[in-house]
Formats: structure tokens, C-alpha cells, sequence
């Protein structure tokens, strides 16, 4: 076995093979590794605690998973904040009570629609030159509906893909330019659902559950691929959470079944999901890439 300084001067002379690109060219990710996070000795030993450390952007900002885990990345040392949302006005309370309690952070909100390539561009160059850098995303915007397959329309079902899975790709990739171009690396999360994982009951929702599934898909690839600069792609598959998301007329009966389901007898709330989202955000999680996060009180066991 050999010592992991050598192991690190094997890994530096590395080539990722096999990865051809449609024009014929073989790709281009070959050099060093990354380095090793900066809690780490270059020999492998632990020198500082583990952090949140930097500036994130939170997609879908201004909703209730999204509040929730700023509130936790900024208790654990968070500098600076973009929370990106078609409509931030709507937690415009919410969001004042994050600035006052954390007045020592840089807190703004940016009006971004994630299906709109252009916006999203601009915005993360905006933020990037406003905080300084990027160094987290995590992509909270999405929609749910309840249809029946049969009666689903193409619009309900592209709009669904659109925001769900091509949002968060473009969100990936805005901020991936930026911190490769950062030479920092950095951390990103894709909430996806254990409806990804086991179909809903008693519920339908197709276009959902798909588009959760083709994140955690999406998450691999580019997990593969960005590593080589040292970006971590992992993604988070909360079960039924209390949010609004899950509250409305004629849910109370669904509300039951699935907390009858559950071994731990309920949903969660969102302050649950806030351990790991810190752990993959922090230097705590240098050594997670590619992996899905399942959040659910056991709800998958059945
Ligand atoms: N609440 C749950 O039980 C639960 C469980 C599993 C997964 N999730 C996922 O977690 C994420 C957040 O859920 P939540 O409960 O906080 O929902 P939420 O509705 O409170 O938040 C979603 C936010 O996304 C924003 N958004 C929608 N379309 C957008 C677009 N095109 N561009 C930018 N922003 C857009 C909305 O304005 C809203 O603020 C969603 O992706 C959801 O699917 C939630
Ligand atoms: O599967 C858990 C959630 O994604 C759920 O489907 C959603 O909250 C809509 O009911």
C-alpha cells in the first residue's frame, strides 16, 4: 500500500481516460488533483475544525427548505448569501428576520428564473463580484403537481422537467464555470425527493418523481466529471417535510397516510434536513461526491 503522499504524486501525473466528446477530441480533464482541503495536513491530518466557509447561492431562496437551511449554513459560518427565487417577495419577512439576525453576513436576494440560462449567468457574476466568490449552491426551486399521467398535458410535464431538472442544471453549471474560474472548488447540492426513490402514495405525480430521479442521475455525472476540479456534486432526498409545499385543502387525508407509513409515525420538519445540508456544505464533507442523501424518518424502509 503505498504511503498517501505517494499516492498523491501517482494521482497527479493522472489522466481521467475514456472521456471522448462528441467532435471526436478526447477530453480535456487531465492534471493535478485538487488540493487537499484546507483542514487538512498535506499528509492527511486535521489541523482546524470543520467550517461553512465562504458564500453560497441557495436556488428556490425564498421557500421554506431553502430559509431554513440558510439559517443553519449562516449559524455555522457562512459569509455571504444569494438567495436566487422567481419571487423572492414572498418571504420578504422571512428574509428580513435572516438579515437582522445575522448582521455580520452579506444577505441578498436575486429575482431569477432557473429555466432562463441568460439570467442565471448574469446573476452568478453578480453575486460572484458582490461576495467575493461562490463557493456552495444548493438547488431548492422546484414544483410539484398532482395529475394523473393520463390526463397529464405536455405543458404541466415540460414545465415540471424545465424547472425541476434543467434549472438545476443550469444553476450547476453557472456556478461551476465560476468556480472553476475561482480555482476553488466548491460544493453543490440538488434536492431531490424519495420520490425519486419509491413512487408516491396515495398521491400521482409522474412528471415529479421523474424529474427527481433524473437529478439524482444528473448529480453522478457531473460528480465525475468536476471533480477534477475539485467540485463535489451530492444530492439530498428529503422525505414528506411539514412546508407548504404538502399543506392545502384536501391534503389532510394524504398527510395521514404518510406519516401512517413512516416507522417514525410522521413527517418531518425541515430543520431535519439541516445536519446533513451543513455536513456536505462544510469541509466536513471534503470526501463526499456523487452520493444521495436519503432524509426520510424510514419512509423508504416500506
Ligand atoms: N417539502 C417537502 O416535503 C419536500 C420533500 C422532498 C423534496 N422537496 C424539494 O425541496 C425543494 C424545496 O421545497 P420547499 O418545500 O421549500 O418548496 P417551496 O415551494 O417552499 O420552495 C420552492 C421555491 O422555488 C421557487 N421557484 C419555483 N420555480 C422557480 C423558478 N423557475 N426559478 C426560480 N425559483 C423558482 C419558488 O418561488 C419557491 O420559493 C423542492 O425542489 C422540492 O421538490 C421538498
Ligand atoms: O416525496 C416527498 C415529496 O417530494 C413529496 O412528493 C412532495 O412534498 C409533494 O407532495
Amino acid at each position: 500500500m503505498p504511503e498517501s503522499t505517494s499516492d498523491r504524486a501517482a494521482l497527479s501525473a493522472r489522466t481521467i481516460p475514456h472521456m471522448i466528446l462528441s467532435d471526436g477530441s478526447t477530453s480535456s480533464m487531465t492534471g493535478p488533483p485538487p488540493p487537499m482541503p484546507h483542514y487538512l495536513t498535506a499528509e492527511g491530518r486535521a489541523v482546524k475544525r470543520f467550517a461553512v466557509e465562504g458564500n453560497a447561492i441557495l436556488t428556490g431562496g425564498a421557500g421554506t427548505l431553502a430559509l431554513v437551511n440558510a439559517r443553519a449554513l449562516l449559524e455555522h459560518g457562512l459569509s455571504g448569501l444569494a438567495l436566487v427565487d422567481l419571487d423572492p417577495s414572498h418571504s420578504s419577512t422571512e428574509i428580513e428576520s435572516l438579515k437582522a439576525d445575522f448582521p455580520h453576513a452579506a444577505i441578498h436576494t436575486v429575482k431569477v428564473d432557473v429555466t432562463n440560462a441568460e439570467q442565471l449567468n448574469t446573476s452568478v457574476e453578480l453575486v460572484a463580484q458582490t461576495l467575493g466568490s461562490v463557493d456552495i449552491l444548493i438547488c431548492f426551486a422546484g414544483v410539484v403537481g398532482c395529475t394523473h399521467a393520463i390526463d397529464m398535458s405536455a405543458g404541466e410535464w415540460k414545465r415540471t422537467l424545465d424547472i425541476n431538472v434543467t434549472g438545476a442544471f443550469l444553476s450547476a453549471q453557472a456556478v461551476a464555470r465560476q468556480m472553476i474560474a475561482q480555482g476553488t472548488g466548491g460544493s453543490i447540492l440538488f434536492t431531490a425527493s424519495i420520490s425519486a426513490h419509491r413512487t408516491n402514495y396515495p398521491q400521482p405525480q409522474a412528471a415529479y418523481n421523474a424529474s427527481k430521479a433524473a437529478l439524482i442521475s444528473l448529480k453522478s455525472s457531473l460528480a465525475a466529471e468536476w471533480a477534477v476540479h475539485g467540485i463535489r456534486v451530492n444530492s439530498l432526498s428529503p422525505g414528506y417535510m411539514d412546508t407548504i409545499l404538502n399543506e392545502g385543502d384536501g391534503i389532510e387525508e394524504a398527510r395521514r397516510t404518510w406519516a401512517e407509513r413512516n416507522p417514525m409515525g410522521r413527517m418531518g420538519v425541515p430543520e431535519e434536513l439541516t445536519g446533513i445540508v451543513v455536513l456536505l456544505a462544510s469541509s466536513a464533507g471534503s470526501y463526499v461526491n456523487g452520493a444521495d442523501f436519503v432524509v426520510d424518518g424510514g419512509q423508504c424502509c416500506f
